[in-house]
This record gives C-alpha cells, structure tokens and sequence, in this order.
C-alpha cells in the first residue's frame, strides 16, 4: 500500500518553486496505478519518494507524509524501504551494479545482500530469469545486452527482491511493441500475486488494458486520480498534455454524428471500440441496391 497525504516536496536546487504539490492519493495492494502527465509534471519525483530516494538521497523540503506498507518513506532509512519497496528507474543502464559478471548473478546480487539462503536463492533467480525472458542469457555480462534487456534485467532485478510494493518509472522507454506487451504481463502477474504497483507510462494504450487506476499530473498536482476508463476518457486529457487514446477521439467524434451510443462509456481499448462500433454500425440499414 502507497499512501500520500497532502505531500508537497521541493529540491534543494533548481526552481524553488515544488515539484510535487499537496498529493494525495492512494494504491492498494494488488492493484496497477498509472501515472501520466506532460514532461516535468513531476512523474519521476513521485517516483522516487516513494522508493525513499527522495528526500533521503536528494535532499529537499516536504511537508506532509508519505507512507509506504505502513512505514513513513522520510523516517525509514532506505536499507529497511528497500524489503518493501523496488525501485526501476527509467535509465537501466544506471542500474546495473557493476559488481557481478553475468545476468544470473546480477539478478542475485541484492538477495546476497539480504543473506537469502542459497537454494532458495538459485530457484528464485531461475524463476525471475524466465518471467523476464532472459533465461536464455543467463551467462551473457550485462553489460552486452541491448537497452531493452537491459531494462529487463533491471526489472528482474527488483522482483527478485519480491518487494510488497514495485515502482517503474517509464519500463517501456527503450522496448518494442512486444517487450513492452511482455513488461506489462509481468505487472498483471505481480498485481494477481498482490503487490502494489505504481507505473509511470506515457503509452495510454497499455494502461488501458493493465491499470486500475490512473493518476494524471499536471505541475506537480494531481489533476484527476479515478477508475482507468473515466480518467483516460476524459476530454481534459489534451489540457493537461497528454494523449488522448485514438480510440476515444473516434468514438467522441463519432458521437458528434450519432454514431455512438451516448449511454455507452467512451472506449479506451481496442477492444471496447470495435463492440461499440459493431454495435452502431450493425443497426444501419443497408439500401436496397446495395445488398448483397
Ligand atoms: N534532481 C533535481 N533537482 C532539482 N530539480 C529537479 C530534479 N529532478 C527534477 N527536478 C524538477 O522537478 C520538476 C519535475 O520533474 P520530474 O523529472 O519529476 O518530471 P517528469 O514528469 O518525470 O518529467 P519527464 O517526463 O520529462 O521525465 C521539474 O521542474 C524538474 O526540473
């Protein structure tokens, strides 16, 4: 569980203005919230006071509270936040530790850390090898792995740690269509296993299909925070600079003509816009010449 009660943080240099302004929201466990907003909304700093970066290694100014599985981020050290809280930073060559030769060790680099016993150590790195699909290279130095294994291999790198609460800021920045699609799997499974999952994403589609919950940024505030479907339908997504889906922009325009039926939700998946669509299209009639 991810608790913000009016937070507001500034850094300790830069704009003296906040980067987060009075947030207050909530994600339970095993639910996905995503958060969107334009470049400099704030997304990555809530990103990292959540994982206790900031203010612990930042520095900065709060007011408020911030609680992670129940425990204050700002009076925990990071040490006892990190068994509860993983952090996937959007950079994922940053993340390797530069301390192990292979993928297989690097993914058991933390849990050495916290002493994990070796058996369990070894099937749990197998296990997070194959959810990430890099079982294939276990040997390989990370170092040689494209961006997009990379960034898998810093996603395995926190499940590995089997934390109650994971953050990725942006995973998909550096995948392709399926790597992302294969990201996204990976959080629909950590959801069913119960983790609280907070995602920074700016591909609306994925959320779409993944996310309970979306939280849109606009200047360091929360400008909306709702069900997955009412947030990205709304029509004020544009105004806070971002999106919106395609699929919402045709059925909006096509209810401007009557060809959407207005006691139906806007549609957010592909899925969603076909039926409505179907469902409009089916009932036109045919003129009479045109039958087959
Ligand atoms: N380490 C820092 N020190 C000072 N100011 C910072 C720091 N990191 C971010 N900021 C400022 O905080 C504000 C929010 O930035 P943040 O990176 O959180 O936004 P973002 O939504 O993640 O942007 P983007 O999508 O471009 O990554 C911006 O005004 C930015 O300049």
């Amino acid at each position: 569980m991810i608790e913000f009660k009016d937070f507001t943080f500034t850094y300790p240099t830069g704009r003296p203005a906040p980067a987060l302004r009075s947030i207050t929201m909530t994600v339970r466990p095993g639910t996905i919230c995503g958060v969107v907003g334009a470049d400099g909304s704030g997304k990555t700093t809530l990103a990292a006071v959540v994982s206790g970066v900031s203010p612990h290694l930042t520095g900065g100014e709060f007011s408020g509270s911030v609680e992670v599985c129940g425990r204050p981020v700002a009076g925990t050290p990071m040490a006892e936040l990190a068994t509860s809280v993983g952090l996937v930073r959007q950079d994922p060559f940053s993340q390797i530790s530069g301390a192990r030769f292979t993928v297989r060790e690097e993914l058991a680099f933390g849990l050495e850390n916290l002493a994990v016993e070796r058996d369990v150590m070894r099937h749990r790195v197998e296990h997070v090898m194959a959810d990430v699909g890099l079982s294939e290279l276990a040997d390989r130095s990370p170092y040689e792995l494209s961006g997009g294994q990379q960034q898998r291999l810093a996603i395995g790198s926190v499940l590995a740690m089997r934390p109650a609460v994971i953050v990725l800021d942006e995973p998909t920045s550096q995948l392709d269509a399926e790597g992302s699609r294969r990201v996204f799997g990976i959080l629909d499974a950590l959801k069913e296993r119960g983790v609280a999952v907070l995602v920074m994403e700016h591909r609306l589609e994925l959320l779409a299909r993944s996310a309970d919950q979306v939280v849109v940024l606009e200047d360091g505030a929360v400008a909306a925070d709702g069900p997955t479907r009412e947030v990205l339908g709304d029509p004020r997504l544009p105004e806070w600079g971002v999106g919106p889906l395609q699929y919402t922009t045709a059925a909006r325009r096509a209810a401007e003509h009557g060809l959407w039926d207005e006691s139906r939700p806007l549609p957010v998946t592909l899925e969603t816009a076909a039926d409505g669509f179907h469902q409009v299209t089916h009932r036109i009639p045919i003129p009479a010449g045109d039958q087959p």
